[in-house]
């Protein structure tokens, strides 16, 4: 089996847990693919066997945690720095599970008024926040560089705020994408196979409909 290790403080729990079922020998015949450097050191700590997408371009499953999930579980992923990784391992897998707390589901995208990182490269990077804000206008954008973590590749995070709805997503996401300069955008849309979601009442599954 081919599974995709996810980045952050929830994904962290299930890698350590691969990690013991590993080392305990009730999983075997597995191999994994870190969404980031630092999921990669955590595994290699733990003796899990690791692979990449050139050698294993399809993945049975990845589990991993999201900042915002919306009623039809599009994502906001990579506050922690890591959407780029994650979206090329999380894209190339059969099933991807999400886990979070109930603090993390939004009515809309955007929603928690928290951050949309965008991936940009460094060179004329505020050309890029300008042009951003100004696509997002609508919806009273404001882009902010991250000076802390510019991520695993080089690059920079331009955080996005946003008053309101972007509205339509895949139309956002498709105009980001757009720009030269941008490289990914931390909307997950359509993606995830089923959200475990963690709350005061216990686990309840969100599937894909
Ligand atoms: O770049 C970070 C990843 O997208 C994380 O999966 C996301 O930020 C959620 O992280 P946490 O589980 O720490 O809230």
């Amino acid at each position: 089996m081919v599974v995709g290790l996810g980045t952050g403080s929830t994904a962290k729990h299930a890698v350590d847990r691969i990690g013991e079922l590993i080392q305990k020998g009730i999983l075997s015949n597995i191999v994994c693919i870190p969404t980031s450097t630092r999921t990669q050191e955590q595994a290699l700590s733990l003796q899990i066997p690791l692979s990449d997408l050139d050698s294993h371009p399809v993945v049975d499953l990845t589990i991993d945690g999201a900042d915002e999930v919306d009623p039809h579980l599009n994502l906001v992923k990579g506050r922690g720095g890591s959407l780029l990784r994650e979206k090329l391992i999380e894209s190339a897998s059969r099933k991807f599970v999400v886990v979070v707390d109930e603090s993390k589901l939004v009515k809309y995208i955007g929603g928690s008024g928290l951050a949309m990182p965008v991936e940009v490269v460094p060179f004329c990077w505020k050309f890029n926040a300008r042009r951003l804000e100004e696509v997002f206008g609508y919806a009273g954008c404001r882009a902010q560089l991250r000076r802390k973590g510019g991520g695993d590749n080089g690059n920079y995070i331009v955080d996005l705020y946003l008053e309101r709805a972007i509205g339509d997503l895949k139309a956002a996401s498709e105009a980001m994408m757009r720009m030269s300069g941008v490289v990914e955008n931390g909307m997950f849309l359509d993606m995830a196979t089923a959200v475990i979601v963690a709350g005061s009442g216990g686990i309840t599954v969100k599937d894909k409909v």
